[in-house]
């Protein structure tokens, strides 16, 4: 039997192919005197040229398969490995102090890193800051004979090993080629997690150990289904992930039968099926999916594929690609959410002992008024375009809406004075993600026009538990009646004020958690693309009567997450 490594079910299917390792190697050295600086300088010389080869390859492929501007970063890297004052300053270590092509390489580049992240105020120079850092590392590598990850020349089938995935190197992914990935950290709900299922590449997160257990071409079976991946199975175990795999695909199959249907219960009660998103390009996958709308559009993806902030113009066209191209059906999107796990490089925050409880989101927006107002033009002109709804992130207090809201307003009126054409009846609404708002939301319903429940950062504040922490992922609980109490305070609370509330989290398409909120009313449900379909069909079977029945249990008679579990097999079973 194969060794097994459990981790956390991060998107669904099954992958079988070679390991790539996405691990840095160990680059350490010893600084050494030498006594042929010629010979050192040609050392230098060749791990530069072998440098510059590589750079160019990745380039070329970067370009292709993931395009023209993901591929600048590595020019940028050529130019500098061709500058000859960095080249020169090196050399001459080599030559006056007598050291080794490695030690006069650190020294002269952490020079140049040292004086570029100075300049606080100058977001050009802190960028190539870190271009020297990825470029240093390149050449070491190189004279130390070790091999660097280059995930841009995958050209063949494997599963990526890794120890995270930013947001960004996930981007990077080449979904040809990578067929799943497994990673040391993370939560179901870290952003690495939901990307992979935008990206629907197989995958396991939090595993704690797949860097160390897997080697460099062992053969990987990724279960994303059940969080399980196998270390060169044998041929018994192939076969039979093998067959998974298919079953996978025949389910999937006939669910797209689904994808044109409105979404609606046993008993004709219809609900919003709603895909999330995090850049235009995503809007494929909503369609064909059969998403009824765009539940949310995670804005600040835009801001961190961006290598500055990007300007309203830019931020108008990419709304204006969501918003048209959903042909009239709605959009939500939801501001700037920055902080927490998500950094933009030109826009440094303090460093915080608490990041998740931090200067974040609307919290920013309201202190960077500048940037706050810039979205909001740009998110009303797009508003011409079709049907828009507008959220606020990470809102605590009446107060916080009530400003936030007022400069909505503001910008607004300037735009209608100024003969700007907008949308006529603009939603207005706000993200329902803690827990001291949950308990006043029939305070916050006279002024919101929607609430969307966003459970990831509900459960991580209701628990104290950090989302994208593994050791405490057994808190993430999102059946509790705890928290089932919070979202039915919620849902119950915008009905009274005639006023909807929909669910962006990752719980929405949780198809344990689906029947409770058909049975607490929800209005409407919003989830990766991927989950639509297999949503649309279990709601089909269920009946809301029913629903409601094993809701009222869930929230008055049940003490944990396990009985609410529990009380769901039976109903729907
Ligand atoms: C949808 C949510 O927002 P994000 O995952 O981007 O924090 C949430 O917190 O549930
Ligand atoms: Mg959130």
């Amino acid at each position: 039997m194969a060794k097994q490594l459990k981790g956390i079910a991060a998107s669904d299917g099954v992958a079988i192919a070679k390991a790539y390792m996405l691990v840095d190697p160990d680059l350490s050295f010893d600084k050494k005197t030498i006594d042929n600086p010629d010979a050192e300088i040609k050392r230098l010389q060749d791990a530069l040229d072998a440098s510059k080869a590589e750079l160019e390859l990745i380039k070329s492929k970067a370009a292709k398969s993931l395009g023209e501007e993901e591929a600048e970063v590595f020019e940028a890297h050529i130019t500098i490995l061709s500058d000859p004052e960095l080249i020169g300053n090196i050399e001459d270590k080599i030559k006056n102090d007598s050291v080794n092509a490695e030690q006069a390489l650190k020294d002269v580049t952490d020079g140049f890193i040292e004086t570029f992240e100075a300049m606080t105020d100058n977001q050009y120079m802190q960028e190539r800051a870190g271009d020297i850092r990825d470029v240093t590392k390149r050449v070491l590598s190189h004279l130390l004979g070790v091999e660097l990850p280059n995930p841009a020349l995958i050209d063949s089938e494997v599963v990526v090993v890794t120890h995270d995935l930013t947001p960004s190197d996930t981007a990077q992914l080449d979904r040809k080629f990578v067929k799943g990935f497994i990673t040391d950290i993370g939560g179901r709900t870290s952003h690495s997690a939901i990307m992979s299922r935008t990206l629907e590449i197989p995958a396991i997160v939090g595993s704690e150990k797949a860097t160390t257990d897997i080697k460099a071409g062992d053969t990987i079976v990724i279960d994303g289904m059940h969080g399980l991946a196998l270390v060169n199975p044998d041929a018994d175990e192939v076969a039979k992930y093998q067959k998974m795999q298919k079953d996978f695909l025949a389910q999937k199959a006939e669910w797209e039968k689904l994808r044109d249907e409105k979404t609606s219960s046993k008993d004709g009660v219809h609900f919003d099926l709603a895909a999330n998103i995090g850049t235009p390009d995503d809007i494929k996958g909503v369609i064909d999916n059969g998403a009824e709308a765009v539940g949310l559009f995670r804005s600040e993806f835009l801001y961190m594929d961006s290598s500055e902030l990007p300007t309203e113009d830019d931020q108008f066209e990419a709304y204006k690609q969501v918003v048209s191209g959903m042909n009239g059906k709605q959009v939500v999107i939801r501001t700037m959410d920055i902080g927490g796990d998500k950094q933009l490089p030109y826009l440094p925050l303090p460093d915080e002992m608490n990041p998740f409880l931090g200067y974040r989101a609307i919290r920013i927006s309201l202190d960077r008024t500048d940037l706050f107002r810039t979205q909001l033009r740009a998110l009303l002109r797009a508003s011409a375009y079709g049907k828009l709804a507008i959220m606020f992130p990470m809102i605590a207090t009446v107060a916080e809406f009530k400003k936030a809201k007022a400069i909505f307003e503001d910008e607004k009126q300037k735009m209608v004075k100024a003969g700007t054409k907008i949308g006529d009846n603009i939603q207005v609404g706000m993200m329902m993600e803690i827990p001291a708002a949950a308990m006043i939301a029939d305070k916050l319903a006279k002024y919101v026009d929607f609430f969307s429940i966003g459970t990831n950062d509900l459960i991580q504040y209701s628990f104290a538990a950090d989302r994208g922490n593994e050791k405490v992922s057994y808190l993430y609980q999102p059946y509790n009646p705890s928290l089932l109490r919070l979202i039915k305070n919620t849902i119950d609370a915008s009905h009274k004020e005639g006023k909807w509330t929909g669910m962006c989290g990752e719980m929405a398409g949780d198809q344990t958690a689906v029947p409770i909120l058909m049975g607490l009313g929800l209005d409407e449900f919003s989830m990766s693309a991927t989950s639509v379909l297999k949503t649309r069909s279990l709601m089909k079977r269920l009946d809301t009567k029913e629903m409601k029945k094993l809701a009222d249990k869930a929230v008055t008679e049940a003490e944990t997450n396990d009985d609410v579990i529990k009380l769901v097999n039976d109903a729907i079973k």
